[in-house]
């Protein structure tokens, strides 16, 4: 027997276990509510309010020294009280992020097999192609209004995992609702299995996959075809799909195949790009200077480094800068060396062969740095430690104040630490990471390193396509022209209401890089103090709140918002959709009537 109390989110549920009925996470209903509901007694007489249960959880979590022991037992606490699990972490993000998140989300899916209790979301083989449809009806929720799907071939920094994968869709959907608020039914994890790559999976008693190599070709593409038409068909156009993580060779093409025909981005390529760019671009006011001025280094060329690279270059253009003028100044370092015109390696990809100069080949990062003498170094290769000292040193020895970006995940793939960065620029250094590291203190200076991750983005463009009901998340930032320039760059602010932006907001068909420009512009002059380029963790919920709103002003502005009428306050009616974590009635309120019959 089961059953469920969706008002209340304490996971009220009567299951069997043997011949005995026992209620799991139910110390929170009242007497009252034990009463009308029929299970009284099968509950400690004590009750415990929410507020109590938070301590409880604080003291259980502070018990455990490992980070992957923190994620196991808050992946229970998921399962047991949905309400509980989303106050914990929304109340405790600075510690609670980075165990449901990267760095640690990376060991639990690596371990996946070991530590998965009860099983969240949807797994859909190739096997099951041509009942796709099927598999998502079996889907108890119908309100669904994301989903983020992985292949698992591109697990972070870690290589194919497969279907251990899926532990990165559930985290990205935690942050959902952890960041902005997305109710927890809205949203719907999905890992595509057609197989993995890796031995060691295939080889492991607890892999919990396909166990075969993956599928390819015509067959890989006509499932993803039927996975997304059938999402379609079971959640409706506006059903946003988040594409995380999948391998680089597929990334792009699937990108380009359905950016202009369903409401889908990558994560990978869009998301990250909007958030390094918005580092960068706070970055340029500590440094007092434009964009253009900047020459680039890259270190990988794949999903994170490309997306980065076009949305800069978009950027220099708003600064005046020509499309040749802004490439020329982007250099990139793939697992051959610099990407040049001609490279007798070759390898180089249709995307690639935008940044590829007339030059002569240069094989290591090392010489790369001591050549092109780059002002802006940014690490997205998955090579834990190639910022290497004699690299960050060289930064320092050419720049007043090199800017270092270390985005590889998890931790142990990142190009450098915080500490590694600052001790050899000598301090000088204006660092992001990926994955977070803590405060340093160098020379009686505190640095605190602000984390470039995409979860600076991606909760608050879902919040916002979700809030005005956007079919298409419009790739098109080409058209963010010129004309807003003033505005972003000048003094790093978009002001929406401002008349002299009607021109550029009518041209404005794109959602991602306005979420860029809007969290740059959310960093204050303290943060940047303190060397940060990113606002505090713990005020990302506010930050995705505010992209949000961004979003859904232009969407109602350029006509892409399906829901209507288009609401007076935007920010009111943003606020009145999100999630409410805290526990609502589970009995409808008894009320007396003034006359007696
Ligand atoms: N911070 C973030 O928000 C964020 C976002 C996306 C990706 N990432 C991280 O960035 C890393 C790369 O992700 P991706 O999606 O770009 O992967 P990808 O597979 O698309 O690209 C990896 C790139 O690294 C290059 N490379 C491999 N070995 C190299 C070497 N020895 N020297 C130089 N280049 C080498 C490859 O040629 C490829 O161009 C991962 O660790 C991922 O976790 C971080
Ligand atoms: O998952 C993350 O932490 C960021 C990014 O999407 C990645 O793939 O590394
Ligand atoms: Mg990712």
């Amino acid at each position: 027997m089961f059953s469920s109390c969706r008002t209340c989110g304490t996971v009220f549920e009567l299951r069997r276990v043997g011949e005995s009925l026992s209620v799991i996470g139910g110390m929170g209903f009242t007497l009252q509510e034990r009463q009308v509901l029929g299970i009284h007694g099968l509950l400690p007489p004590c009750y415990r309010d929410q507020d109590k249960q938070m301590q409880l959880i604080r003291l259980n979590i502070d018990k455990y020294q490992e980070p992957i022991n923190k994620y196991t037992y808050l992946m229970g606490l998921l399962e047991r009280n949905e309400k509980l699990f989303f106050r914990f972490l929304s109340e405790n993000v600075e510690d609670m992020m980075p165990i449901v998140y990267t760095p640690t989300v990376g060991l639990a899916c690596q371990n996946y097999g070991l530590i998965l209790r009860n099983p969240r979301g949807l797994f859909i083989t190739i096997h099951d192609k041509g009942n796709v449809l099927e598999i998502l009806n079996n889907w108890p929720e119908n309100e669904v209004k994301a989903i983020v799907v992985t292949d698992g071939e591109r697990i972070l920094g870690l290589g194919d995992l497969g279907a251990y994968g899926m532990g990165i869709p559930v985290g990205k959907l935690a942050l959902f609702t952890v960041l902005a608020k997305v109710d927890p039914r809205q949203c719907l994890p999905i890992t595509l299995d057609v197989g993995t790559n890796n031995q060691q999976l295939l080889d492991d008693p607890f892999y919990i996959g396909l166990r075969q190599r993956r599928v390819t070709g015509r067959e890989y593409d006509e499932f993803i075809d039927e996975f997304m038409q059938a999402c379609v068909k079971r959640f409706g156009r506006n059903c946003l799909i988040q594409f995380e993580d999948f391998g680089n060779h597929n990334a792009f093409r699937l990108l380009d195949k359905y950016r202009n025909e369903y409401c889908t981005f990558n994560d990978d390529i869009q998301g990250t790009a909007a958030v390094c760019v918005a580092g960068v671009l706070a970055s340029l006011r500590a440094t007092k200077t434009r964009l253009s001025d900047h020459l680039i280094v890259f270190q990988g060329a794949g999903e994170a480094s490309l997306g980065i690279a076009e949305l800069c270059v978009k950027a220099m253009k708003t600064e005046g800068t020509s499309d040749a003028d802004a490439r020329s100044k982007i250099w990139l370092v793939d697992s051959k060396g610099l990407i040049v015109k001609n490279r007798p390696e070759g390898g180089i990809s249709e995307h690639k062969a935008k940044f590829a100069h007339n030059r002569a080949p240069i094989k290591t990062l090392t010489e790369v740095v001591k050549t092109l003498k780059p002002s802006i170094l940014i690490g997205a290769a998955a090579i834990g430690g190639a910022f290497t000292t004699e690299i960050l040193q060289t930064m320092a020895a050419n720049n007043k104040q090199p800017v270092i970006f270390a985005l590889s995940n998890p931790t142990s793939k990142a190009e450098c630490t915080a500490e590694a960065a600052y001790t050899h620029t000598n301090g000088t250094c204006i660092f992001a990471s990926g994955s977070p590291f803590p405060p340093f203190t160098h020379n009686g200076k505190t640095h605190y390193p602000g984390q470039g991750n995409n979860a600076y983005i991606f909760p608050g463009l879902a919040l916002g396509v979700i809030s005005a009901g956007i079919r298409h998340v419009d790739e098109d930032l080409f058209l963010l022209s010129a004309k807003v320039r003033l505005y972003c760059i000048k003094s790093y602010r978009i002001d929406l209401s401002s008349s002299k932006l009607a021109e550029p907001l009518l041209i404005l068909r794109t959602l991602y890089p306005k979420t860029c420009w809007s969290l740059a512009d959310i960093v204050t002059e303290k943060d940047l103090d303190m060397g940060s380029l990113y606002p505090p963790l713990k005020t990302i919920q506010d930050c995705s709140l505010k992209i949000a709103v961004k979003i859904v002003e232009a969407a109602y502005k350029t006509g892409i918002a399906s829901v209507l009428p288009e609401p007076d306050d935007i920010e009111a009616y943003i606020k009145s959709l999100l999630y409410d974590y805290h526990y609502s009635p589970a009995i409808p309120k008894v009320y007396e009537w003034p006359t007696k019959l």
